[in-house]
């Protein structure tokens, strides 16, 4: 009996899901690999095949992804969702110790901070359509009442495409800064 080797085989048809379990488009790096950063977990496990590394480009069928656990391992690179909530948690508390009357200096530095933000942020995607929204608004950081407003319009902006509610930005200030006034966060 022959045994057929690899090689006979020709090359491995290599699979490249367009969209993910949950839906979303699954969005890869600029050298092919899905992006673990811009996708949920699960849209990423299933682009990578199921491997926790990425880089492999098999795929399983999409079934086989809903069974398995969403929730994010301790201590393993972040998805689009775990880094989300970290950034805006940062984003909201700089909005909530900026000073009232900031200097020339500390607005010139939030300026350049948000700005360097889109470039950097790691889910290129999210980052190109903060930048585009800080174009379109000026970020206002005359005050710290003005930029927790300017920020929060701009997190609303996010949950709208997502789908998600919008925050009341009445609220801003209880929810990053104060705490509620029902003492859960005493
Ligand atoms: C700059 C940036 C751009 C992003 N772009 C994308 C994207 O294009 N696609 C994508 O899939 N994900 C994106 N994300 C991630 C996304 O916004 C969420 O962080 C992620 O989906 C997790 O959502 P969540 O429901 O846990 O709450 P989050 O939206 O992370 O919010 C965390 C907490 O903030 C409070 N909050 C909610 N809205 C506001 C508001 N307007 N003002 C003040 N506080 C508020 C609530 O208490 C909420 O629980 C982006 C994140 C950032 C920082």
């Amino acid at each position: 009996m022959v045994e057929e080797s690899k090689e006979d085989r020709g090359p491995q048809v290599v699979e490249r899901p367009e969209s993910g379990v949950t839906g979303r488009k699954i969005i890869y790096d600029k050298d092919g690999k899905p992006c673990r950063a811009c996708n949920t977990l699960l849209d990423f496990r299933m682009a990578t095949g199921g491997s926790v590394a990425s880089g492999s480009t098999q795929s399983k069928p999409k079934d086989s992804f809903e069974k398995k656990e969403t929730v994010p391992s301790k201590d393993c690179p972040p998805d689009v969702e775990e880094l989300g909530r970290s950034s805006w948690t940062l984003l909201h508390s700089i909005a909530a110790t900026y000073p009232e009357k900031p200097t020339g200096d500390q607005q010139s530095n939030l300026k350049q901070f948000i700005s360097l933000f889109g470039k950097l942020y790691p889910c290129w995607f999210c980052g190109e359509d903060f930048q585009s929204y800080v174009e379109k608004k000026e970020p206002q950081v005359m005050t710290q009442e003005a930029f927790g407003r300017w920020l929060c319009d701009a997190h609303n902006e996010v949950n709208i495409k997502l789908g998600k509610p919008t925050f009341d930005c009445n609220l801003w200030k209880q929810r990053w800064k104060d705490g509620w006034d029902d003492g859960r966060c005493d």
